[in-house]
């Protein structure tokens, strides 16, 4: 099979989604590791649009990248004026990128109502704005802007265009769907009439405006396409564009496209985390092949298949995109559920045995009453363990107090605990004050428990979630309270559930407590 050239654009185009905007050297750590994934090139942004992205190609030149080539981005040039003098193409060559791609207009009625140019004129812009560029630069690509909608409209245009391109000598022309409102069956005739007239290596770009993106550049590459554009994680201009990790993993995995090595592709999922990381997103758990849930089961029939052979629910070997397989327990749940969380947690368990049944019992019971283990699997190997009778009770709590109090208006409130903990014969009676009574509490839970177990300290809370359930009873309704805690060795999540926000708040804190000693001990 063909090398498809996977040329990524989450720098430019990435860029262009609304919550998205990275530092300059956010820009370059993301071109280092979009290296080390293998992709051909990088392109890093536009040089003619502002000082960032100019800084981004000074200062990319510092770093060496293993194989991935740099291109910059820009526009044809403007109507007005002659290559030579143009602002847009003079910076292009300044960036001294690899590669250049500039975009330029397909669709009559843009040329007409954005450009407000005669469509002759247009062929010109496209036609010298390329040729100067060849002068200067090794490689140059053409996107041609709506390139699908421009044919629907006036195919005959739309394709005078591409040859324009082809005869400035453009060495890719990149076919975009910039609406992102083709469909895939649309594409075979399509690329079939436009090979009849370009003979330019053709490449694709998709949005994702109909959720056709990948599927869009798939079908683009079965008929003949050799070069993809996409973004990592689907980053880019309204809904996106076209989502590199799936795009890369599809080519690669089931249709026989070597696009990275083996190894490069195990890096898939962590790659994809470094972006969404650095763009401080939270990652989509959904996302396919790279999310958290992509080899999630939940159901027990799928658990119990998958024990059996894997393939019966995966579609491939989550570990070639450096995913792994997940067990979820919920009140969907069975056995085969509860036996894998065991085999993770280390725990003997037999599917005879009795304690099987009753946790799974457990945990239907407790999902009743609005707790829920995905998040919180420090809780529910608590859970198993305490049914099993094999977790050491490092602490019991007699009892706690919280005080919260505004004495008057303008004054801020006022949060105090008090907690009662005994530790083998032991009574410890704490006070602490906190920002709000969950954090004094917090703060006097730890307090009690530092001088019985100094590495209590170490502790810290990462992540706080509150969320109201729905039974309609308004401010007396059960809240479920979910706690992500760590340490420099690890992140755990624990659960509380209780019509008291505090009381939920506390039951999490006290699994989280007794698993880190449980987990130090261990260790030990
Ligand atoms: C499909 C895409 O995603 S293309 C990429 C879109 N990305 C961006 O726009 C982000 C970066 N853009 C920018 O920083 C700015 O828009 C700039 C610096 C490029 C241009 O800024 P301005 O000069 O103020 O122009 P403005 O943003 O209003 O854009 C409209 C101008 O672009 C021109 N233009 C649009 N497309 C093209 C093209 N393919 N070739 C030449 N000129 C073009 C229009 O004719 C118009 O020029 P005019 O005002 O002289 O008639
Ligand atoms: C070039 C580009 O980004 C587009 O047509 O969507």
């Amino acid at each position: 099979m063909s090398l498809i050239h996977l040329y990524d654009t989450t720098l430019r185009d990435g860029t262009q989604a609304e919550e998205i905007s990275f530092l300059v050297a956010d820009k370059i750590r993301i071109a280092q590791k979009l290296d080390e994934l293998g992709v051909h090139y990088i392109e890093g942004g536009w040089p003619g649009s502002n000082p960032k992205d100019i800084a981004f190609f000074k200062e990319v030149k510092k770093v060496s990248l293993k194989q991935a080539k740099i291109a910059a981005f820009g526009s044809t040039r403007r109507a007005k004026t002659t290559p030579e003098k143009d602002n847009n193409l003079r910076t292009l060559i300044e960036a001294e990128p690899d590669a250049v791609t500039i975009f330029g207009k397909t669709w009559d009625f843009h040329v007409r109502e954005a450009l407000r140019i005669s469509g002759e004129a247009n062929l010109e812009l496209i036609y010298d704005s390329l040729a100067y560029l060849k002068q200067h630069v090794a490689e140059v690509f053409y996107d041609a802007e709506h390139f699908f909608d421009g044919y629907k409209a006036n195919p005959e245009y739309a394709i005078d265009t591409l040859k324009a391109a082809q005869q400035a000598q453009a060495d890719c022309i990149v076919l975009c769907d910039t609406n992102g409102g083709t469909l895939p069956h649309e594409l075979p005739a399509i690329l079939t009439e436009v090979k009849k007239h370009i003979q330019t290596p053709l490449g694709i770009h998709t949005h994702n405006d109909s959720e056709c993106a990948v599927a869009n550049s798939l079908m683009a590459v079965e008929h003949g396409i050799v070069h993809v554009q996409g973004t990592l994680n689907g980053f880019g201009e309204r809904c996106g564009n076209a989502n590199l990790c799936s795009i890369i993993a599809s080519l690669q995995l089931k249709m026989g496209h070597q696009c990275l090595t083996e190894k490069q592709l195990q890096r898939l999922r962590e790659v994809s985390r470094y972006v969404y990381e650095l763009a401080n997103l939270v990652p989509n758990p959904h996302q396919a092949y790279v999310g958290n849930s992509a080899f999630a089961h939940k159901g027990g029939v799928h658990v119990s298949a998958i024990q059996r052979h894997p393939e019966t629910y995966e579609h491939i070997r989550p570990e070639q995109v450096g995913n792994v397989t997940r067990v979820l327990v919920s009140d969907l749940s069975g056995r085969s559920n509860v036996l894998a969380k065991a085999e993770q947690f280390n725990i003997n368990l037999d599917s005879k045995d009795p304690v099987t049944m009753e946790i799974l019992e457990k945990i239907k019971d407790l999902e009743n009453k609005g707790y829920q283990f995905e998040g919180a699997e420090a809780s529910f190997e608590l859970l198993m363990r305490r049914a099993l009778g094999s977790v050491k009770q490092f602490f019991s709590i007699i009892g706690f107090r919280v005080i919260d109090s505004k004495r008057h208006g303008e004054e801020k409130p006022f949060s105090e605990a008090t907690v009662q903990v005994k530790v083998g014969g032991r009574i410890e009676h704490t006070a602490a004050e906190g920002s709000g009574p969950i954090n004094a509490l917090d703060n006097a839970l730890r307090k009690a428990l530092e001088s019985f177990y100094p590495q209590v300290k170490d502790m810290r809370l990462f992540d706080y979630k509150v969320r109201v359930l729905p039974t309609g009873k308004g401010t007396a309704s059960i809240t479920r309270v979910l706690l992500e805690s760590g340490d420099k060795n690890m992140r755990w999540g624990t659960v509380g559930v209780s019509d008291n926000i505090i009381d939920a708040s506390y039951q999490a804190l006290v699994d989280a407590l007794q698993y880190k000693l449980l987990k130090d001990a261990e260790d030990e």
